[in-house]
């Protein structure tokens, strides 16, 4: 609960709502998964870096628990630091997923003398669509082992919902969330159809739905929920899905219980096959692009133009955003660093 209280701080989640997501942490012994996820990013991005020779150090900083980003840029200041690079463990536009973290780094940075920048927002970065075409690829093979037919499987993609003005504020000064997620999902789909030979689009947009939808129940928020698309789909005729979870960097509370516990349940009761692909992770391709992008923003710092990739067709996250990127609905003057 005293995590839950400040994830939700000044945002009005009611403590009836906390306790119902608290039971969800219960199951799996009372903690989140998420410092264990980071932990074993950040050991696979040292060994990336001594890979390149490069020496920098990496700190771990949360915004809502220990270890706190606050004592962290301290620290860094202590030791002796003056620029710092946030490497965000979210690849998305939208206020929760790029503002808010450019927020917390403001307050917990600002009284320290670090000079603090921001890799893009990266989420259409081929090395962390690679992660996915790999684990959509296991999903299906599991579903084939399972004694389900691969080729007639559905690709479903899947990531956090967000109140819909928070979504219709990420479009503003980007393409916006959901435009993001339709980018990563398409291409994952067109690449796994080349190394599949099977056609999963079939002419369609991917199939994007969404997970995890707290705030009270007349607020609009995107949908349609995982669970009642596995509904429909079992109607339709569909016999397994993989279920992609391309809006999460790793296996976070969301995946565990919403995906994995909650969905497969629903799955189970469709007579659905289900398979979950798994999230990047410390997948080589994603840690590799991670560093690809601490290089870059490097190179940037230094006047330089590097090559920025991107899959084809998608926008290029901003590393330094614009003042309206993300607003913060809530709080339009809250200040925010890696703006202008
Ligand atoms: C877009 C997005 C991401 C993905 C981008 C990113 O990764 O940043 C994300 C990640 C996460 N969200 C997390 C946890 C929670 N998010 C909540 C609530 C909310 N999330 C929202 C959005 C997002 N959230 C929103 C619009 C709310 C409503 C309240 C508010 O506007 O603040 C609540 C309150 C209870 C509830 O309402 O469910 C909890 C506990 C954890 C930790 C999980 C773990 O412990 O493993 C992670 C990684
Ligand atoms: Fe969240």
């Amino acid at each position: 609960m005293p995590f839950l209280r400040n994830v939700t701080r000044g945002r009005g989640i009611p403590d009836e709502r906390l306790e119902v997501v608290g039971e969800h942490y219960y199951l799996f012994g009372g903690r989140s998964p998420i410092n264990d996820q980071c932990r074993a990013l950040i050991a696979a991005l040292e060994k990336e870096f001594a890979d390149r020779g490069l020496e920098t150090p990496i700190y771990w900083g949360n915004r809502n628990w220990e270890p706190y980003l606050t004592d962290t840029l301290q620290q860094a200041g202590a030791d002796g630091h003056r620029r710092v690079l946030a490497i965000t463990t979210s690849a998305y536009p939208s206020y929760s997923s790029c503002r808010q973290y450019r927020e917390n780094l403001y307050d917990a940075g600002h009284d320290t003398s670090l000079s603090i920048d921001r890799i893009r927002q990266y989420a259409d970065h081929p090395g962390f669509v690679t992660a996915s075409v790999d684990a959509v690829r296991a999903g299906l093979a599991q579903l084939g082992a399972e004694g389900h037919d691969p080729a007639s499987a559905r690709l479903v993609y899947v990531t956090h919902s967000i109140p819909s003005p928070m979504a219709e504020a990420s479009a503003r000064a980007t393409r916006g969330y959901e435009s993001w997620h339709r980018a990563v999902a398409d291409e994952v789909t067109r690449q796994v159809a080349a190394a599949t030979g099977v056609d999963y689009a079939g002419g369609h947009d991917s199939d994007l739905v969404y997970c995890s939808r707290s705030g009270a129940p007349g607020q609009p928020w995107l949908e349609p929920d995982i669970n009642d698309r596995l509904r429909e789909s079992a109607a339709d005729g569909t016999k397994a899905v993989v279920v992609v979870p391309i809006g999460f960097i790793s296996d976070h509370m969301e995946v565990i219980y919403d995906l994995d516990t909650e969905a497969a349940e629903t799955a189970r009761e469709l007579g659905l096959g289900f398979a979950r692909a798994a999230t990047a992770g410390t997948h080589p391709a994603f840690v590799a692009a991670l560093v690809d992008l601490v290089e870059e923003r490097a190179a940037i710092a230094r006047g330089e133009q590097p090559e920025q990739a991107v899959i084809p067709g998608a926008e290029i996250g901003a590393v330094v955003c614009p003042v309206d990127c993300c607003l913060n609905l809530r709080q339009p003057d809250r200040p925010a660093l890696c703006q202008r």
